[in-house]
């Protein structure tokens, strides 16, 4: 799915509203309604909602909203600023709701203090999408005061206070929800670390915004969902045998980190590869053949990795739990120097690469890289937020001509052609030692399994954050171990066979 810029989701409004056609006071009942269905489908008939209205377009879903909700036979208060001249659809929402006997309007700027029913819900349609600076005065106080509140907080559209597609200042006052209602598209400020804080749960709501316009419109960003993964996957044939599945090398470990070795070899095997191999030092043998019975041992060294030399026709990852022996080192340089193919690069392999500013040209090209914000950081230097440094990937990757995996709470698929892919998939139980090892074995099987690199980067990611997902649910989060992931991959598997 696409993700927009706020002035592309205005030129989409337009567009809209001129080719269905609709007018825009339709195409604002048409929010919401989405966000009435959502919310007394969310909350009991008990809920009572006090709705913030701001003076704009976001302040006249509010007012909708209110209607709406009250005509399904709900409790509501409308809050506003009166002093504020309202916009066009606006004034004509707040006229057609203010006269309801049954809802009660306030200034919000004359209230000493907000005293609410026990059952309520504080829905945030002060600013949306319209904002143009950090909020200040009257509203920022208000929002202050509602974020030190303890019932649920829902905003409409986006969090008032955020933009839309960049970082806003560490020191501005943003509405912080618990959910987020928004409309038609994934917006970058819910991706990001410093700006999808704020946002709690995201739910994207279908208005109805011309299709013709969403396919036609020119976007780099997108986001990884699930119609797009079902594209990708490729189902096993019944006629076929394990040389139609590819040859899996995974070079890691080293005395006392060979449990790295393991985790991406058995995540390889999971995946599917049809014959894997762990490329490790002797001292691996017995571990590696006991844990991972299917995959075959070559040797390489006795307590490092000294050699990473293979046959052509395999797929190599490498990295994890290589150590830091300079032997190692060299000889991932001298392998990478001769090397032309796709790899798949990770952890120790990173941090070789990043010793010298003129490594990162020895990366072949169409490689896959996956490190996490410091090696990232070791390799292309420091930046100020995750989208500078977003930016900063996006621009190695085209330099470079490789795949940037770069992990984080939603990660970013940055390719070589410019784009960039986010991922929807994953939680904070994924956020411990292993976690990446599993993935390394997840991407370097799906390419000896032939998917492109671009699909396997981005299916890869997926499937490696849905076995999380899954783990997160019969283990929890804090208990869920990388094994786990490694584990629930059969039922994601599973998942992508059975349901549509
Ligand atoms: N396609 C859709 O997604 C639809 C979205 N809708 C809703 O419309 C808003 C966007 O409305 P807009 O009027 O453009 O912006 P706001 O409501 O955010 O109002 C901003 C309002 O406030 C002024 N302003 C901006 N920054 C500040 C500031 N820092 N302090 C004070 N005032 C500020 C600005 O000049 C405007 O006047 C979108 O988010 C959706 O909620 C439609 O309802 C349906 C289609
Ligand atoms: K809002």
């Amino acid at each position: 799915m696409k993700i927009f810029t706020s002035p592309q989701i205005r030129k989409c409004d337009a567009f809209t509203i001129e080719n269905e056609p609709v007018t825009s006071l339709a195409l604002m009942e048409r929010a919401a309604t989405a966000c009435a269905g959502w919310l007394s489908r969310k909350f009991s008939g008990e809920t009572v909602y006090n709705i913030f209205c701001g003076h704009g377009n976001n302040g006249g879903d509010g007012f909708a909203l209110a209607r709406l909700l009250y005509h399904k036979g709900c409790d509501v208060n409308v809050f506003m600023d009166s002093a504020q001249n309202l916009s066009a659809d606006a004034e004509i929402n707040f006229k057609r709701t203010k006269d309801i006997s049954g809802i009660e309007f306030s200034d919000f700027s004359k209230v000493n203090k907000f005293q609410f029913e026990k059952e309520s819900v504080i829905i945030d349609a002060l600013f949306g999408t319209g904002l143009n600076n950090a909020i200040e005065g009257k509203s920022a106080e208000l929002i202050k005061v509602l974020n030190e509140l303890k019932f649920p907080k829902i905003s409409i559209d986006i969090p008032s206070g955020l933009f839309a597609d960049e970082v806003s200042d560490k020191n501005s006052v943003v509405f912080k929800a618990d959910e987020t209602l928004s409309f038609q598209f994934w917006k970058k400020a819910f991706l990001h670390a410093e700006t999808g804080q704020f946002c709690g749960k995201i739910n994207i709501l279908d208005i109805g915004l011309s299709s013709e316009f969403i396919e036609n419109e020119i976007s780099d960003s997108f986001v990884i969902d699930e119609g797009l993964v079902r594209e990708i996957y490729r189902p096993r044939q019944e006629f076929s045998h394990k040389g139609n599945f590819g040859k899996t090398v995974i070079a890691a470990g080293s005395s006392g980190k060979m449990g790295a070795a393991v985790l991406a070899t058995q995540a390889a095997l999971k995946t599917g590869s049809g014959l894997t191999f762990s490329l490790a030092p002797q001292c691996g043998y017995e571990i590696l053949q006991t844990t991972c019975p299917e995959a075959m041992f070559l040797k390489c060294g006795q307590d490092f990795i000294t050699s990473f030399e293979v046959d052509q026709d395999v797929i190599l990852g490498i990295g994890p739990g290589l150590g830091t022996e300079r032997e190692t080192y060299n000889a991932l340089l001298a392998f990478l120097k001769a090397c032309d193919k796709t790899l798949v690069l990770d952890a120790d392999a990173l941090n070789v690469i990043a010793e010298n500013t003129d490594h990162v040209n020895l990366i072949p090209k169409k490689s896959i890289l996956t490190p996490h914000p410091k090696e990232f950081e070791r390799l292309f230097g420091t930046t100020e937020n995750s989208f500078e440094r977003l930016n900063l990937a996006k621009d190695k990757a085209k330099q470079l001509e490789i795949y940037i995996v770069l992990k984080d709470h939603h990660t970013q698929i940055a390719t070589p052609e410019g784009k960039v892919f986010y991922n929807l998939t994953g939680n904070s139980g994924m956020a411990k030692g292993g976690s990446g090892d599993v993935l390394l074995g997840i991407l370097t099987s799906l390419l000896a399994q032939n998917y492109s690199v671009k699909e396997a980067a981005l299916f890869g990611v997926w499937l490696h954050g849905k076995a999380g997902d899954f783990a997160a649910e019969n283990h929890s989060k804090e208990a869920m171990i990388p094994s786990d992931l490694i584990a629930e991959l059969g039922n994601v598997f599973k998942y992508l066979n059975s349901s549509q």
